[in-house]
């Protein structure tokens, strides 16, 4: 099963949130073309400084990273973009390294700063990539992104 980019997950820490809003604000014609969904404060900074419509999840130390890494393990995220802090420690290190660890089993194009996210973007086949979605055999019992798979 493959799937192509249409929804995006918007993801910043305090310290990177300037550098996701300018990028997003860069990028603006291509991500209003995707569905975006965003931890707490992310959100609101990239609704209120770019316009864009998001859907906001938690903050991330109340358990955005969470539900966003549930929305991927649903098969509702096609690309995260978080730029998360490396000079900081986090109050909810935890969440965020199981949102890297989930993004990363399910096949999911991560980017953490600036430079990976504009490859991602600017990749000729952005609209038209078919992710891989991964085929969990006997570990999958329920359906993915619309889609049944077997026990
Ligand atoms: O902490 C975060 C990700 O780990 C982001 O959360 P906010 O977008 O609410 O600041």
């Amino acid at each position: 099963m493959t799937r192509p980019i249409s929804r995006v997950a918007l993801v910043a820490h305090d310290n990177r949130k300037t550098d996701l809003i300018d990028w997003v604000a860069r990028h603006r014609e291509a991500l209003s073309g995707c569905q975006l969904v965003t931890t707490g404060t992310t959100g609101r900074l990239v609704a209120d400084r770019t316009g864009l419509v998001v859907e906001r999840l938690q903050s991330g130390p109340l358990g955005g990273d969470q539900q966003v890494g549930a929305r991927i393990s649903e098969g509702q995220v096609d690309l995260l973009i978080f730029f998360w802090d490396p000079l900081e420690p986090m109050s909810h290190d935890p969440d965020i390294k199981a949102l890297l660890r989930i993004a990363t089993l399910w096949n999911i194009p991560i980017a953490c700063n600036e430079s990976s996210a504009d490859f991602i973007v600017n990749s000729p086949c952005f609209s038209g990539y078919e992710r891989r979605v991964p085929d969990f055999g006997a570990y999958q019992s329920r359906s993915v992104g619309g889609e049944s798979t077997p026990d």
